[in-house]
């Protein structure tokens, strides 16, 4: 199946030609992934992987950690952001504790909410400030956690997979990603986050600064990732990695999900084309970080939330890409 075949199916269609912009690439992109000319969206799952940072102590945040603990309940009682856009477009919503720090009751199973799976391995990253954010063993762990979400939902027939993250602090960790993986100078990769003042903005880039110096010799991508990541991050990689093993279409969200992915891309370089970029996020970097992966996102809200929201609010578009190809009639049908 080549591109070529799609286009010209895309083409015949009735419409001038080109006519549906970037619906048309995004329906090339999804039939080249399945290998057909008929593609099909099946069982779309958001998963979002919560995590604290220990980062989070050297007031790097606009708000408390413990606000990732909060929000996991949220999530659990159907009131997120997320939950309102996963049920409106049909998506399906499972959270992954990779590290939050606190703990969660026995799921009760509301309509509308999300599951909770359990998958701590450690209640918050480390200060990497002080010490790498994480040990290999428990980077690896994460990694794992995120392949093992991505397994269960391929198993249960998904092939259209969104990735969201929860963790008071990660727009930092994001932003050292950024910088290490893109070559980027620092004070272009750090943004508000949840909103910081001037002077906030100022403190965050000096500790980061502090930070990016203390790494600075680590070259190899696993352990830029432990020292300078977070659990959710880390798992999102593994997650990442294992949806384009499954040859799956993958949904980038804003900030967070894209620094996972320009981790995940050194190790797998064939991530990129399964990957279709939602939303440009408000939080200063991701047109930075879009410029540098040279794509074009879905939609441009000036939203700056994460939790998968981007992949939520795209979807139908992914669905009016691939209803197009498979139900528009063509041009020699048209009456004289
Ligand atoms: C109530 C609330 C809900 C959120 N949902 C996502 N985030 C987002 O904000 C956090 C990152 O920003 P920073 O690095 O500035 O802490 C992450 O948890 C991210 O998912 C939220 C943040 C808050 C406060
Ligand atoms: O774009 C994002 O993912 C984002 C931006 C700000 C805060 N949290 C997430």
């Amino acid at each position: 199946m080549h591109a070529d075949r799609i286009r010209q199916l895309i083409d015949t269609k009735t419409k001038p030609l080109g006519a549906l912009g970037q619906l048309e690439d995004l329906a090339v992109q999804i039939a080249l992934i399945q290998q057909t000319e008929t593609p099909a969206l099946l069982h779309p799952h958001v998963l979002v992987f919560a995590a604290d940072h220990g980062l989070a102590a050297e007031g790097v945040s606009a708000y408390p950690s413990h606000i990732t603990h909060g929000m996991v309940h949220n999530f659990m009682a159907g009131g997120a952001a997320i939950n309102v856009f996963c049920r409106q477009n049909g998506l399906n919503l499972l959270v992954c504790d990779v590290g939050v720090n606190g703990s969660f009751d026995t799921q009760a199973g509301t309509p509308g909410a999300s599951t909770l799976v359990k998958y701590k391995i450690r209640a918050g990253s480390r200060n990497m400030n002080l010490e790498p954010a994480m040990t290999p063993d428990e980077c690896e762990a994460a990694l794992d956690a995120g392949k093992t979400m991505v397994n269960g939902v391929r198993y249960r027939n998904c092939n259209v997979v969104g990735f969201g993250e929860m963790g008071i602090g990660n727009t930092s960790s994001a932003a050292l990603l950024m910088h290490r993986f893109t070559g980027l100078p620092l004070v272009d990769c750090v943004g508000r986050g949840t909103g910081l003042d001037d002077a906030g903005l100022a403190h965050k880039q000096a500790v980061l600064r502090s930070v990016a110096d203390r790494y600075a010799d680590l070259t190899d991508p696993l352990a830029i990732l432990a020292a300078m990541g977070g659990l959710e991050i880390a798992a999102m990689v593994g997650g990442l990695l294992q949806a384009a093993e499954e040859q799956m279409v993958i949904l980038i969200d804003g900030f967070i999900a894209t620094a996972a992915l320009l981790v995940a891309r050194t190790i797998n370089p064939d991530l990129d084309r399964f990957c279709v970029f939602c939303h440009e996020s408000d939080e200063a970097g991701h047109r930075l970080m879009l410029d540098y992966l040279n794509v074009q996102p879905l939609l441009r809200l000036r939203m700056r939330l994460g939790e998968g929201t981007g992949c939520a609010l795209a979807y139908p578009l992914l669905q009016a890409a691939v209803g197009m190809l498979n139900e528009m009639a063509s041009m020699d049908s048209l009456q004289a």
